[in-house]
């Protein structure tokens, strides 16, 4: 996937901009309410100097402070800040609700994008890269968009407005302000250059801390057996050292920017001040138009950090949204999907099939084999054969480069995928539990199930007597791991989600190969059940668990080398022969 680059990416920014559209007027409202708000706060201080300016010439010209105009302009300055704060609160509003109904809608886009996803997409990246595409990055889009849009607008029109308000109140100690500001974007440019540096170390040395967090966590088991805690403490010390120093430097330098603003900004409150002062004894200027450009001195230097953050933050989040849209763009190979489910009862074709994963690696080559419906089939060979890779084009979990996969004389490929996943079930040696209740974990993907269906398939999967004796039955809550049940007890478990589901073709991973022998006799036992009335395909990495299936396919090298029951393979399959007395003799 493509990384981020520095420039911005124009189609990107359009694209995310579409995400807007629908939301126009609102918007419109909010640029509405955003001029307006800083126009009201922009007169505050022209009003305030007009209550300073009445209050010493009252003072001055010894004819009395006229209170009725000071508590006219007060009340007016009173409503300029108050309806300034509710326009805010409408555009902020309004800016929420946008900005999480965008993000809403990325959520669910990308969401459904990833449920759609051929298998093969998630060989190449990485859960954790997705989960930060689906959590961070859309994160960042969301701030931005919540933020950016009513702060680009408050900041340019913050500095046209007292921009315009100075020049009217002097000209002369507004260029003087003016001729401050270059220095104090200087400043700020100069510290945010260095100071992203150091924020982009702070962010790679935190991916490599977290990282090597969630390898030493998810490996404690393994670290403490093999005495490695005290290696794995030191190991920790640079990473932690470094996200340490990466920290220390960015926190520092962007904290650098506000004390040095602020020593420029004195000097020149400084300057206007004796300039003011000698202007005010000359009665070229009122006091309190003095006070009102202090004032817009103030303001004017905020929208300066602000705009000049802005471009970094709109980057950033561009380089985000090109990671979520790099992943809604993948396109899925299309056919003529139909929602037919073809009569039949589980008749399998594979015709002159090949594949690879990597281009230039074919795994399997011209594979030519018909199944027929009912047929107990096993799947033999050296590691690495190509034995799993097979069953797996049969559930289109990958699709063949070339040759068609049939079932029941339909290619596969223009069946439905929820049709095809009716139609094929996979047991595979990991089982694929999720935290909820046994329940739910058994009626998965067929949540209309009823009770009596639910336990009939418990019993036929032998799983129903383990399920009753735990504390709350059938309504026991899995965590993730489904930490509570033993590695027999879960395949038990897969076995019945199976049995409920009850597809005509079978897939089992041999399934059995990680537990005692009692639970082996109960799954042996359930998958005999199971395998009842459907074809069976197991891909089986021990030969003698599968010698008494219909047929067994020897694969070698990507290719079916034998084909027969295990008596005639025993006879006449030099290669079966061979493997059968290598498993004899290394006593498996
Ligand atoms: N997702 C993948 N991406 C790239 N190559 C893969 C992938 N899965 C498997 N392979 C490669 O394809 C080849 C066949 O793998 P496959 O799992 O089908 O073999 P197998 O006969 O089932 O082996 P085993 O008995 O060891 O499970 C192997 O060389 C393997 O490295």
């Amino acid at each position: 996937m493509k990384n981020q680059d520095s420039k911005i990416q124009w189609g990107t920014l359009k694209r995310l901009l579409s995400y807007l559209l629908p939301y126009r007027f609102r918007l419109l409202t909010v640029a509405m309410t955003s001029v307006l708000s800083t126009l009201f706060l922009i007169l505050g201080p022209f009003v305030l100097g007009l209550v300073i300016t009445t209050l010493f010439e009252g003072m001055v010209n010894n004819g009395g402070i006229d209170f009725y105009r000071i508590s006219q302009l007060l009340l007016g300055l009173a409503a300029l800040y108050l309806f300034s704060v509710y326009l805010s609160y409408i555009q902020e509003y309004l800016m929420v609700g946008v900005a999480q109904h965008v993000t809403y809608t990325l959520r669910h886009e990308l969401h459904h994008q990833l449920m759609k996803l051929p298998i093969a997409f998630f060989d190449r990246v990485s859960t954790g890269d997705l989960m930060s595409r689906g959590v961070n990055d859309i994160d960042k889009i969301s701030s931005t968009l919540q933020q950016t849009l009513t702060q680009t607008i408050t900041s340019l029109m913050t500095m046209i407005g007292v921009v315009v308000m100075m020049l009217i109140i002097s000209p002369l100690l507004t260029l003087i302000v003016c001729i401050t500001l270059p220095l104090s974007i200087l400043i700020t440019k100069r510290i945010i250059k260095y100071s992203q540096v150091q924020f982009r170390q702070q962010q790679q040395a935190l991916g490599a801390l977290n990282g090597y967090i969630e390898e030493s966590y998810t490996n404690h088991p393994l670290i403490q057996s093999y005495h490695q805690g005290e290696d794995m403490k030191s190991k920790f010390t640079p990473y932690n050292a470094s996200l340490f120093e990466a920290n220390w430097r960015s926190q520092f330098l962007s904290g650098l920017i506000v004390p040095l603003l602020n020593l420029l900004n004195n000097v020149i409150y400084v300057v206007v001040a004796i300039i003011g002062g000698i202007f005010v004894v000359q009665r070229t200027i009122a006091i309190g138009d003095v006070q009102a450009l202090i004032m817009y001195i103030r303001i004017f230097t905020q929208p300066i950090n602000r705009v000049a953050n802005i471009t970094n933050t709109i980057q950033a989040t561009i380089a985000s949204a090109e990671r979520l849209f790099q992943v809604l763009d993948i396109s899925m190979p299309t056919s003529d999907y139909g929602s037919k489910v073809p009569e039949g009862r589980g008749e399998i074709s594979f015709e002159r099939v090949s594949f690879q994963y990597d281009a230039n690696k074919p795994i399997l080559k011209d594979i030519n084999v018909k199944l027929k419906a009912g047929e107990d089939v096993a799947i033999v060979g050296s590691s690495g054969a190509g034995k799993t890779t097979l069953a797996l084009l049969l559930l289109r979990f990958y699709e063949a480069n070339e040759g068609s996969v049939s079932i029941d004389g339909l290619d596969i490929t223009s069946i439905d995928d929820e049709v095809l996943r009716r139609m094929t079930s996979i047991v595979m040696q990991d089982t694929w539990l999720f935290s909820g209740t046994i329940r739910e974990n058994i009626t998965f993907g067929l949540p209309l199930a009823t009770e009596d269906e639910v336990i009939t398939a418990a019993i036929k999967a032998r799983a129903d007597a383990f399920i009753r004796k735990l504390p709350n039955g059938y309504d026991t809550h899995l965590d993730e791991q489904a930490s509570g049940l033993s590695e027999g007890e879960k395949q038990l478990l897969s076995i019945a989600r199976v049995m409920l589901s009850d597809p005509r073709i079978l897939i089992l991973d041999e399934a059995t190969s990680n537990v005692d022998s009692r639970t082996e006799l109960q799954i042996q036992k359930g998958l005999q059940q199971l395998k009842q009335g459907r074809t069976t395909v197991t891909v089986a990495h021990r030969l003698h668990t599968v010698r008494h299936a219909d047929r067994i396919l020897v694969m070698h090298d990507g290719q079916i080398v034998e084909d027969g029951s295990h008596e005639s393979l025993i006879e006449n399959g030099a290669y079966y022969r061979h493997l059968f007395l290598k498993e004899q003799q290394n006593g498996m």
